[in-house]
C-alpha cells in the first residue's frame, strides 16, 4: 500500500481495511463505578513521570472511550487542559512524528493538489462536521515551522471547544495541511510523518488554498474553518482572502485580540481605581508585533473607542517593538501589517532597548507577544512598577517556556503590585501571606464561545463586531468574588456557562448585522436564548451508570 493510498483510509476504517480488528469486550465489570473509574484513570495519569506521558496516556483514554475522556476532562480541566493544551501539547507537537500512534485528525497534503474533495470525503463524520480548526503547521504556539507535526494544535483546540461549548465531539474536525516544512531536522528525521520538502512558493500555496477551502465548504455545507497557527504574513493573507467568501476566523489574531481585549478592560479598571488614572490615557507598550501582536493591537483600539475617542486618538495610545525595536513609520522595508501601528512622533535614533522603549513611551501596560523568554527582565518590571501603582504586564507567548516574565518574578519585582495574565497557566502563589491567583489571557476563554455562536447563529461570516462583542461579554462575566480577588478572567471551571454567554453575544450581533442565517432564535428573548444556547451543548452521557447490568 502506498502513502497517498494510505491517507484516503478513514481512520475508523483502518483496522478493518488492514484486516487486524480485533474483538474487544463493550461491558465493563458488573461492579465498575464512574467515581471510582474517575479516580483510578487520575491515578493512572499521575503515575507518568513526565507530561509528555500524561498527554499520551488521555490520547490513548479518548481513543478507548471518548465518552469517559470527556467526562474526565469537564472534572478535572485544571489539571488537564494544560496537558491537552499548552504547555504540554506544545511538546507532543515537537515530538508527534515520533510519539504518532494512530491517525487522529485528517492530513491534506500538497500532494492531493487537484483531488482535495476526495480526501475530505474520508472523512467519516461527512456532513455532520461544523467545527474544524485548521492549521498548515508553521508557525505552532512560538515554536516555529514544525511541518505536519503541528496536528496536535488542531486536536487540542477542538477538545476545548467539545469541553468548554458543548460542541459534539463527532461534529469536529482537526485538520492540518502538510504543506512541507522549512525545518532542516524535520526534513532529516527519519520518523519525520510528512512531506520531505520546503514550504511552497506564494503562488502555490494559493492555488492550494482556493482548492482547499472551496473544497471544504462542498463538502461540509456547515462548516466553521478556524485558521490556527500559520506563520504571520499567512495568517493575515488567508483571513484577508476568506472572510467574506467562507464562514471562517483566525484565532491568533481575531480571537487573542478579543481574549487580551477582555482582560484588558478589567485590568485597567483595577489600574485606574489604583492610580486615579482615567482609563483614556492608558498607553499600551506590544512587545512583539505579529499576527497575535498587531491582532491584539488592533482588537484593543475598542478599548479606546469605548471611551469615546477618535481611531487616530485610539491608535495613538499603541506603540508596537519588534526585534529591530520601536516600530517607526521611517523604518525601510516595513512589513505591511506592521505599518498601521508604526510610530509617526518619533524622530531620534532607533530605540531597541526596552529599557530605552519604555523610559520614551511611559506606558501602562506592557504586552509581550514577541516569543523571547525573559524578556521583561528585572529592570524592565522594575521600571514599570516605579511608573505605575499597579503596572499591567501580560507576557501572552505561549508555551510556558517561551513566557516573557514568570509570575513569581512579576510578582517579586513589583512587590505584588503586579496585574498580570499570562498566555499559559502558572500556579497561584503566596506573597506576603496574600494567596495570589494569575490569569490566563489565552484565546481558549474565547474561541469556543465565537464558534458557537457562530454555528447555532448560522451567521455567514464572523465579523469584527462579532468578535468584539465577545470579547465584551467575556470582560463583562466576572463574578464579584473574582474582582474581589483581583482576576481580570474568570476561573476556568466556569468556561461552559462563559462560553454561552459569548455565544449569545456573537448571535445577537450575527442578527443586528443581519448575518444570521437561523433567523428563528431572533424572536428569541434573552433569557430564553441562553437558555437554548445551553440545551445545544452535549455533555458525555453517564457511560458507566448507563452500561452497568
Ligand atoms: N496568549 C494567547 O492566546 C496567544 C499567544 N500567542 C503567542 O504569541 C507569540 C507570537 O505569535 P505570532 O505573532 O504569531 O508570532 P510572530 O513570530 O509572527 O511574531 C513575533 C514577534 O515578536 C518579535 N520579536 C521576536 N524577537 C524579538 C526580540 N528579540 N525583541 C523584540 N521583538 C521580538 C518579532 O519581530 C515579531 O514581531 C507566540 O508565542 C504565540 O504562542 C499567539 C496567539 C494567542
Ligand atoms: C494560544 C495560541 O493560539 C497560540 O499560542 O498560538
Ligand atoms: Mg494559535
Amino acid at each position: 500500500m502506498t502513502l497517498a493510498t494510505l491517507s484516503l483510509i478513514t481512520p475508523k476504517s483502518n483496522a478493518a481495511a488492514m484486516g487486524t480488528s480485533t474483538i474487544v469486550p463493550k461491558i465493563p465489570p458488573p461492579h465498575l463505578n464512574g467515581t471510582d473509574h474517575r479516580q483510578r484513570c487520575l491515578t493512572q495519569l499521575r503515575s507518568k513521570a513526565t507530561s509528555l506521558e500524561k498527554y499520551i496516556f488521555l490520547s490513548g483514554l479518548k481513543e478507548r472511550d471518548a465518552n469517559l475522556f470527556y467526562e474526565f476532562l469537564l472534572a478535572n480541566m485544571f489539571e488537564l487542559i494544560p496537558i491537552l493544551y499548552t504547555p504540554t501539547v506544545g511538546d507532543a507537537c515537537s515530538n508527534y512524528s515520533h510519539i504518532w500512534r494512530r491517525p487522529e485528525g485528517l492530513y491534506v497534503s500538497l500532494e492531493h493538489k487537484g483531488r482535495i474533495r476526495d480526501v475530505l470525503r474520508t472523512w467519516p463524520a461527512g456532513i455532520a462536521s461544523h467545527i474544524s480548526v485548521v492549521t498548515d503547521g508553521s508557525r505552532i504556539l512560538g515554536l516555529g515551522d514544525l511541518g505536519a507535526n503541528g496536528l496536535p494544535i488542531s486536536i487540542g483546540k477542538l477538545d476545548l471547544y467539545i469541553a468548554g461549548a458543548g460542541l459534539r465531539p463527532t461534529s469536529t474536525l482537526p485538520i492540518c495541511l502538510d504543506l512541507g516544512t522549512n525545518t532542516e531536522r524535520f526534513l532529516k528525521d527519519p520518523l519525520y510523518i510528512g512531506l520531505r520538502r520546503s514550504r511552497p512558493n506564494i503562488a502555490e500555496m494559493d492555488a492550494f488554498m482556493d482548492e482547499f477551502m472551496e473544497a471544504m465548504t462542498d463538502v461540509f455545507p456547515k462548516i466553521l474553518v478556524q485558521f490556527e497557527d500559520f506563520s504571520t504574513d499567512n495568517a493575515f493573507r488567508y483571513l484577508d482572502r476568506y472572510r467574506h467568501r467562507y464562514q471562517c476566523f483566525n484565532d491568533d489574531i481575531q480571537g487573542t485580540g478579543a481574549v487580551v481585549l477582555s482582560g484588558f478592560i478589567n485590568a485597567a479598571r483595577l489600574s485606574s481605581a489604583a492610580s486615579g488614572l482615567p482609563l483614556s490615557e492608558h498607553k499600551i507598550l506590544f512587545f512583539g508585533a505579529g499576527s497575535a501582536g498587531i491582532g491584539v493591537a488592533k482588537q484593543l483600539m475598542s478599548f479606546f473607542r469605548l471611551q469615546g475617542m477618535s481611531e487616530e486618538e485610539a491608535k495613538d495610545r499603541i506603540y508596537t517593538v519588534d526585534s529591530k525595536g520601536l516600530i517607526t513609520a521611517d523604518r525601510d522595508g516595513l512589513q505591511e501589517h506592521k505599518k498601521f501601528f508604526a510610530r509617526t512622533d518619533y524622530s531620534g535614533p532607533s530605540l531597541t532597548k526596552l529599557v530605552d522603549i519604555i523610559n520614551y513611551v511611559q506606558p501602562t501596560a506592557l504586552l509581550g507577544l514577541s516569543t523571547l523568554r525573559n524578556a521583561f527582565s528585572e529592570d524592565v518590571v522594575r521600571l514599570m512598577s516605579n511608573l505605575n501603582k499597579r503596572p499591567i504586564i501580560f507576557p501572552l507567548s505561549n508555551p510556558v517556556s517561551l513566557s516573557e516574565v514568570d509570575f513569581l518574578d512579576a510578582v517579586n519585582w513589583t512587590n505584588g503590585q503586579v496585574i498580570f495574565a499570562s498566555g499559559s497557566p502558572y500556579p497561584p502563589m503566596l506573597h506576603n501571606g496574600v494567596n495570589l491567583e494569575p490569569g490566563q489571557g489565552n484565546n481558549m476563554y474565547i474561541f469556543p464561545g465565537i464558534g458557537l455562536g457562530t454555528i447555532l447563529s448560522g451567521a455567514k461570516h464572523v465579523t469584527d463586531d462579532m468578535v468584539t462583542q465577545a470579547a465584551m461579554a467575556l470582560s463583562a462575566a466576572l463574578e464579584d468574588e473574582e474582582v474581589r480577588v483581583g482576576l481580570v478572567y474568570p476561573r476556568l471551571v466556569r468556561i461552559r456557562e462563559i462560553s454561552a454567554r459569548i455565544a449569545c453575544a456573537v448571535i445577537r450581533q450575527a442578527q443586528d448585522e443581519g448575518v444570521d442565517r437561523n433567523i428563528l432564535l431572533r424572536s428569541l428573548k434573552d433569557d430564553v436564548l441562553i437558555e437554548y444556547v445551553k440545551s445545544k451543548m452535549w455533555s458525555p452521557p453517564a457511560y458507566y451508570a448507563a452500561t452497568r447490568m
